[in-house]
């Protein structure tokens, strides 16, 4: 039965884990009116539609602050609809949307066409985050005001790096004066010029130009330096190789208020993991050493990388049948990022808890976002999670209109089973009896 924003809604006995508000026991979560009505013991409400969540994760909505929509401009890779709705389906109640459409999200009349666009489907909220530069040429700063009063929670160029450093410093004190978060893909272009996957013996056995991790590493340190500069809080987008967990670290050690996200393909691949030009697995930052993976996942095991986030970024067929050095750069992620990091937690790499906070709490505060925690009268954004229910990921069974997963015929542990956005239910498993 299709649930609506005012029918009451009662998971009964799942396991509460809300990691911001220091809560794991098992018991009731209620939503009324949209919003979290009551969390923890035994709830009874009369008339409420009850679920039972015996053996079931009960956390706060996931929330992904690094996608790829491509509406406006790239609708045959993916739009608003499609990306939220497979957001849902990944367990996600809400993501922030990155700036390079096209047109490119520099102003505010493609804020709102964002924001309208994502109201009408109805599915996971969308955050749009604005540019930093217009067109992201890098040469003129975007009208951050209008970016921010229109919605934009934060800004960035990502796709590239804002490579004049004077120009991203007075960028940087602009944002910070508006209370926007700079979210930096750190990236030395002249370093990285020609690459096509991370430079070492796998590129030099496929004979393909490599992209070291310094490029990487070094624009990383330069981007925490202009923030420190600036007085700036930054976000730094896609770690991938273990430099760039050290650079975040000393950053933090010194004080600064600094985040960082890295994404599940590079926890779990590594450049090897390329094999045969697998274009499904290119991705820009590449996909590193086992030494790199290693130590991307201690950082976001001691919480140095606070962030899992996706950069979910769908390609068409066109685009990625091709030979290696010609495919583009990005896969997608928003409908096995639960699942992979569930493997992790199997694993023993992460804890169940820092799993979920680096999917909900820690996203929220990178980008200053509401949510990533069941708290009463919030509003009920609540992901509900299988962790032992296994499935094999099946590109075309994917809502995503992309099959660009770089784990096609990946069994993975468990998934969402239930997405819940302000009460309402906006993706349920096939199924998963409720
Ligand atoms: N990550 C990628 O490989 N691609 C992203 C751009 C980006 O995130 O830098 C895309 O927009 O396709
Ligand atoms: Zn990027
Ligand atoms: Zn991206």
């Amino acid at each position: 039965m299709p649930s609506t924003a005012n029918q009451e809604l009662l998971l009964k006995n799942g396991r509460l884990l809300c990691p911001a508000g220091g809560l794991d026991e098992v018991g009731d979560l209620l939503m009324a009116g949209g919003r979290i009505a009551a969390v923890g013991g035994d709830i009874n409400a009369p008339g409420a539609r009850v679920i039972d969540c015996a053996g079931l994760i009960v956390a706060p909505g996931l929330i992904d602050i690094h996608v790829h929509l491509r509406e406006p401009g790239q609708e045959y890779k993916e739009d608003i609809a499609s990306g939220a709705r497979a957001a849902a389906a990944g367990g996600f109640t809400a993501v922030a949307c990155m700036p390079n459409t096209s047109p490119t999200n520099d102003c505010k009349a493609v804020t709102e066409l964002i924001l309208r666009r994502a109201a009408a489907a109805g599915q996971a909220r969308v955050y749009p985050i604005g540019a930093i530069t217009v067109g992201l040429g890098g040469e003129m700063l975007s009208e951050m005001a209008d970016l921010r009063d229109a919605g934009c929670p934060a800004v960035s160029d990502d796709g590239r790096p804002v490579a004049d450093s004077r120009l991203l410093r007075r960028a940087m004190e602009y944002a910070s004066g508006l209370g926007l978060v700079v979210v930096c893909h750190s990236e030395d272009m002249r370093l990285s010029a020609g690459g096509a996957m991370h430079e070492g013996p796998t590129a030099t056995r496929l004979g393909l130009a490599g992209i070291p991790a310094e490029a990487e590493a070094l624009a990383i340190e330069r981007d925490i330096a202009l923030a420190a500069l600036a007085g700036a809080r930054v976000h730094i987008a896609h770690v991938s190789c273990a430099g760039s967990v050290a650079a975040v670290r000393r950053a933090k050690e010194a004080g600064q208020n600094v985040s960082a996200e890295t994404c599940p393909h590079y926890l779990t691949l590594c450049d090897e993991d390329v094999g045969d030009y697998d274009t499904h697995r290119k991705m820009n930052p590449p996909l590193r050493s086992r030494d790199d993976v290693a130590a991307v996942r201690q950082g976001l095991a001691d919480g140095t990388i606070d962030v899992l986030a996706t950069d979910h970024a769908p390609h068409s067929s066109l685009e990625k049948l091709v030979e290696f050095d010609k495919a583009l750069f990005g896969v997608t992620g928003l409908e096995t990022a639960l699942g992979v990091g569930l493997e992790l937690v199997d694993e023993g790499a992460l804890s169940l808890k820092r799993l979920i906070e680096a999917m909900s709490a820690a996203p929220a505060r990178a980008l200053n976002l509401p949510g990533g925690a069941l708290k009463l009268n919030e509003p009920a954004d609540v992901t509900v999670i299988d962790a032992a229910r296994p499935w094999v990921v099946e590109p075309a069974r994917m809502l995503s209109k992309s099959r660009n997963t770089p784990f096609a015929g990946r069994r993975l542990p468990g998934r969402a089973v239930l997405t819940i956005r302000d009460g309402r239910v906006i993706y349920q498993l096939e199924g998963f009896a409720a």
